[in-house]
């Protein structure tokens, strides 16, 4: 134990403008609903709408099980809340609930491809609350409580089991109940503890705490052990002040009366209470070794800096994922209802919750794939004081979870589809995920751990200050703002950054270095048409030119820039500074997220037209790129023709491309020429048998930089698709160009693209 360290200042990771900025761009708000079946023909309308919709509607009438068939019942989850317990800001509305009820929709979409919608219902009377959801049955293959206070959501969430024949989970009780046990047995584990002697104190009886108790009782915790406490202090029998007869279900035989008394030689605190509610004095009073699970969100209990800085003993896990050790019900949730809808389960009972925890807990003990090690902070994390438990962003959780919560509900006779494969259903799952939302995490995490100096050369623009401090915010590096310093102090001001620590002003003008940079421009472009004198006023006078020197001298570790110049211009301005990487082909990859699907688009970005040497160069390039971010590529070398027809000059030199890469033997799966729809589709693709792709392609190389670059545009304006890039491949220094109507998160993205130097 140690009195000495003191606690370290957290910082937060973006600002309250950020946040807000964040959730009013575009479309307000994180959700949207989007067809499934074209709506283009009256053909179409008459088979969606009347009268081809009564089919599958006599249908159902006839035999309800065929809803799942013919309708979204089987996939879809309500986000039900009444806003009564926001996170642990407490009873603040039904309204005010809505933007959480939208985050937890979206993390079911994004973590197990179930689709979700939230609905807030704006009372807080138990009885007209049921009603209000009583009769939702037909619509959803679940229903997930959220953020309803105690002592109501008992009596709510068990009424609604009695009444509806699909799952209704309450998340705050038994998704943190799952993960909290999860981690807590890793922690007996790790601490040689048993779980008979093991003395917990759990404080906060609301929802979440009294279903921890629950569950880690019903997994072998002795009653005569757990110590429940509350405003009030330990709920103990014969207590009459603010009881209830959940908290009296654990109302233990004691002479202690307050959380520190509780406390007192306690091997395991639970936090579900409120921020700051366990002191260092309490953490100093507990059995060596303590376990520490301060989960109240959006501020923990304590901070693992504050709990560390008495007791570096301690094992320490709160609900955020800015420390190790992130114990937080986004861990279950989408998993656990993922297994549940794929069985078409009645109900989420204890045994699929308690699989679901032993598989959590088995999975933080295997060791760390490569494709995951980066994901966590620090080194490749083996299983221990720092991960007792995965990381949200963990891909192997959408295979394991739902498997688990399946298996048991098929043992526990819950199952109205039981499945007959798990290993074939294990791999369906695993095509639910999209690594490109991992790999982003990751990239962050990787930056985040050996942080890196990044100049935007366009430092008096407001995105690019706003972006600057978010990159600095979030403990990415050290940002140089090229510019002259009352511009950027300026345009800072006006949107409202403050210039903090981390953000350094580089003015070229007067930049002691400028003399180095011109010298050194002058020896590479001295043979290219340029006196010293052009050399000098590029390095004092164009930003890009100056960042750009930067970068090649070791005065920083990456570049972003492109919000005030056009891409090619920017692109030629970095190419007389920085060199390609010997031996590789620059180009542009944009990466296109549309439907919970991604492709690399190639070459978004350098070559016009390019010959079919430039054009296999290019598809090994992007393929390349495709595994550091997490894929197996399938390569699709596309054309307006597929596989000989129709014949065309542009086609052949696409064909060519292929047999060049034959030629090559390159290690990876690729195939052409094809049409777009034949590389995306599979029954298309199933018309050319011989085709050598092994599934619908991820990476797409386009015949020429008019197709690859009208293509992604048409697919965002078009498809609503997300597009991140053109990201540049293949230069010798990292450099990121966004496009002119880049957004402050796309700069942060990019510098993030640059520092990873996922091009490089
Ligand atoms: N990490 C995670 O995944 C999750 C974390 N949580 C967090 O747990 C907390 C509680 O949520 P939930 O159970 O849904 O809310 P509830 O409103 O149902 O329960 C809150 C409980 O906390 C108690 N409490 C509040 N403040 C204190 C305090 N200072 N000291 C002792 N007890 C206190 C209340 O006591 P009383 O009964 O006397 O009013 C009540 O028993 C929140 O901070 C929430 O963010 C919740 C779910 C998941
Ligand atoms: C994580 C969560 O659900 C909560 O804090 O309420
Ligand atoms: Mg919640």
């Amino acid at each position: 134990m140690s009195d000495k360290k003191p606690p370290r200042q957290v910082r937060p990771s973006f600002t309250d403008q950020e946040a807000l900025a964040f959730h009013s761009q575009g479309k307000p708000g994180k959700l949207e609903v989007n067809p499934t079946k074209p709506m283009a023909t009256q053909r179409d309308l008459s088979l969606a709408y009347s009268p081809g919709v009564a089919v599958p509607v006599r249908a159902i009438a006839e035999n309800p099980a065929l809803a799942y068939t013919y309708t979204t019942k089987g996939n879809m989850v309500a986000v039900i809340s009444n806003g009564t317990a926001i996170l642990g800001l407490g009873d603040l509305g039904a309204l005010a609930s809505k933007p959480v009820m939208e985050g937890k929709s979206v993390l079911f979409k994004r973590f197990a491809d179930v689709d979700s919608i939230d609905l807030e219902v704006d009372t807080k009377d138990a009885d007209a609350f049921i009603n209000a959801v009583r009769y939702l049955g037909p619509s959803f293959g679940g229903i997930n409580l959220e953020d309803i206070k105690a002592p109501e959501c008992f009596i709510i969430e068990q009424r609604l089991k009695e009444l509806m024949d699909i799952p209704v989970f309450h998340d705050d009780q038994h998704g943190t109940a799952i993960i909290a046990a999860a981690g807590l047995f890793n922690c007996l584990k790790l601490t040689d503890r048993s779980i008979t002697d093991t003395k917990l104190v759990v404080n906060g009886a609301g929802a979440a705490g009294i279903a921890c108790v629950e569950l880690v009782k019903a997994m072998g915790f002795a009653p005569d052990n757990v110590l429940l406490c509350d405003t009030k202090g330990v709920v103990y029998q014969g207590r009459t002040e603010g009881m209830n007869q959940w908290k009296s279900a654990h109302a233990a035989v004691t002479d202690k009366r307050t959380l520190a008394d509780a406390l007192q030689g306690a091997d395991v605190f639970f936090g579900l209470s409120a921020k700051g509610a366990l002191t260092a004095d309490m953490v100093r009073s507990m059995a060596p070794n303590p376990v520490i699970f301060a989960m109240a969100n959006p501020d923990p209990e304590i901070t693992p800096d504050e709990a560390h800085a008495v007791r570096d003993d301690a094992i320490i896990a709160t609900g955020r994922s800015d420390y190790p050790n992130q114990v937080n019900n986004v861990l279950g949730f989408p998993y656990i209802f993922r297994g549940a809808l794929d069985v078409h389960a009645t109900s989420i009972n204890m045994e699929m919750k308690v699989a679901a925890a032993q598989a959590l807990a088995e999975l933080a003990q295997e060791d760390v794939p490569d494709e995951v090690a980066t994901a966590y902070q620090g080194a490749r994390p083996r299983f221990g004081r720092e991960y007792i438990i995965p990381a949200p962003f963990d891909p192997r959780l959408i295979t394991r979870i739902p498997v688990a919560v399946a298996k048991a509900a098929m043992e526990t006779g819950v199952a109205r589809k039981p499945i007959a494969d798990l290993e074939a259903y294990r791999a369906q799952l695993s095509a639910r995920r999209d690594p490109v939302a991992g790999t982003l995490a990751r990239l962050f995490d990787k930056v985040r751990r050996s942080p890196k100096r990044v100049v935007f050369a366009e430092g008096e623009e407001e995105a690019v200050i706003r972006a600057a401090a978010s990159f600095v915010n979030q403990g990415l590096g050290t940002a140089i703002l090229v510019g002259r310093e009352d511009r950027v102090e300026a345009a800072a001001a006006f949107a409202g950054v403050e210039l903090r620590e981390g953000m350094q002003i580089q003015n070229a003008r007067i930049s002691p270095r400028t003399n180095a940079y011109a010298q050194y421009l002058y020896d590479r472009l001295q043979r290219h048409g340029y006196l010293m004198r052009d050399c000098i006023r590029l390095a004092s006078v164009d930003r890009n030119h100056f960042a750009a020197c930067m970068v090649a001298m070791g005065d920083a570790d990456a570049m972003v820039t492109g919000l005030t110049r056009n891409y090619s211009i920017a692109l030629e301005d970095v190419r007389r500074v920085i060199n390609d990487k010997p031996g590789h082909c620059v180009i542009g990859l944009s990466i296109a997220i549309a439907r919970g699907r991604t492709v690399l688009v190639a070459d978004t970005a350098v070559h016009d037209m390019p010959t079919s040497e430039q054009l296999a160069a290019i598809a090994i390039e992007a393929a390349s790129v495709a595994k550091r971010l997490g894929y197996e590529p399938r390569v699709a070398m596309l054309a307006y023709s597929t596989f000989g027809h129709p014949e065309g000059e542009r086609a052949e030199r696409v064909r060519d491309a292929v047999r060049i890469l034959d030629k090559q033997r390159v290690d990876f799966e690729y195939d052409g020429e094809m049409g777009a729809d034949v590389a995306l589709n599979r029954d298309a693709m199933a018309l050319y048998p011989f085709c050598r792709l092994s599934g619908p392609a991820n990476v797409l190389v386009m015949p020429a930089f008019h197709s690859a670059s009208i293509s992604t545009k048409m697919l965002q304006e078009l498809g609503g698709a997300t597009v991140i890039g053109p990201m540049l491949v293949g230069l010798d220094k990292p450099v990121q160009i966004v496009p002119l109507a880049a957004k402050d998160s796309d700069l942060v993205n990019m510098a993030v693209l640059a520092a990873a130097n996922i091009g490089g």
